[in-house]
């Protein structure tokens, strides 16, 4: 059983030793423009799979984005813990708009 957190820790594994034959570290040593290109592949293959009947595929679909999501989270140094700090933020909030205008103006 493996959760978000234990894959980025994962992940962060990969970044900081890589291993030969991992696809992490195979990201990781493509860059930037490599992960971009398949966090836009998986998302449009996510909402292809949202349209269709099919939640096997849809499931498998969400977890190769988020996987790809949190590998560019690594390559950017967020971490997951910065997410929830951000949702848990939100939490009983009517609206969230005026914060997106502040985070704009720093
Ligand atoms: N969750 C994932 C995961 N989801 C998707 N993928 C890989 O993402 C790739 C997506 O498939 P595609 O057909 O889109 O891409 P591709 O043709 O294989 O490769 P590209 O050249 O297009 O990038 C596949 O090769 C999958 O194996 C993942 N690879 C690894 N993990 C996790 O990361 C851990 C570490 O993996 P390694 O780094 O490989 O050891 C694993 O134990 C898993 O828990």
């Amino acid at each position: 059983m493996q959760d978000l957190d234990e894959l980025y820790q994962l992940i962060l594994e990969r970044k900081n030793n890589p291993e030969k034959g991992s696809y992490t570290d195979y990201l990781f040593t493509k860059g930037l423009d490599k992960i971009l290109k398949k966090v836009g592949e998986e998302a449009t293959e996510v909402v292809v799979a949202a349209k269709n009947p099919s939640d096997p595929d849809f499931i498998l679909e969400v977890a190769d984005l988020a996987y790809h999501v949190e590998v560019l989270m690594a390559q950017r140094g967020i971490t997951p813990d910065q997410i929830k700090q951000e949702l848990a933020s939100r939490e009983g909030k009517k609206s969230i708009t005026k914060d997106r205008k502040q985070i704009k103006e720093w």
